[in-house]
């Protein structure tokens, strides 16, 4: 296998906790995994061996990259996750795994997925748009699954609700290979300076104290 070093020392992946109905999102995870290895690229997602986050993770790990797996306590059982592939970090709740996995990472792909995968991409774009982070974000569009999100994304724009820098941000492509060379070209500009680190973005407000009457 050609070994070709990256400017990436680690990727997190998101993607569907299910395989989806075609077998081309599981060879597009595959095939992905096989990317990150022949670049020597160190995996962060989240957890587990089940659905296409198993198949991305078991290819990583094989090909001798580390791989870490962060994890939320209650999610922490094989007949959720399956088997741990890799280290595993385990964290109180879905907050503080976004955190870690972002604060690991130095930059997101999100293969086809539903609701988890969607939300996590939305939010490491948001992150990027505020300039909490400033790296790439990468969509794998396998067989035009993220065509519609992306034509959405487009109608956004138009309606005047996403700036044109701000669609700039997702960079997409259909093969993990020539996603992952747009990534390392692509340059993300923070605009705002935030003091605060990510985690604390999540700390909840205390309760307002009840007031005697
Ligand atoms: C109880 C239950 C349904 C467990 C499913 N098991 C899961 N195990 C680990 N991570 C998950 C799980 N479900 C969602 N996620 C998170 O949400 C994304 C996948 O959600 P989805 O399948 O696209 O929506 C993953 O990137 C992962 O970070």
């Amino acid at each position: 296998m050609e070994l070709r070093r990256s400017k990436f020392g680690r990727i997190c992946v998101f993607c569907g906790s299910s395989s989806g109905k075609k077998s081309s999102y599981s060879e597009a995870a595959a095939a992905l995994g096989k990317e990150l290895v022949e670049r020597r690229i160190n995996l962060v997602y989240g957890g587990g061996s089940i659905g296409l986050m198993g198949d991305v993770a078991k290819v990583v790990s094989d090909g001798g990259c580390h791989v870490l797996g962060v994890i939320p306590r209650t999610l922490m059982q094989e007949k959720l996750t399956g088997v741990a592939v890799g280290d595993v970090q385990v964290v109180s709740d879905m907050h503080e795994r976004k955190a870690e996995m972002a604060k690991q990472a130095d930059a997101f792909i999100a293969l086809p997925g539903g609701y988890g995968t969607l939300e996590e991409l939305l939010e490491v774009i948001t992150w990027a748009q505020l300039g909490i982070h400033n790296k790439p974000v990468g969509l794998l569009n396998v067989d035009g699954y993220y065509n519609i999100l992306l034509s959405f994304i487009d109608k956004a724009v138009d309606e005047g609700f996403i700036s044109f820098s701000a669609r700039r941000i997702i960079v997409s492509a259909t093969t993990a290979s020539e996603l992952i060379r747009e990534l390392e070209h692509d340059e993300v500009v923070a605009k705002l300076i935030w003091e605060v680190d990510p985690r604390s973005y999540y700390t909840p407000e205390p309760e307002p104290m009840a007031s005697a009457s």
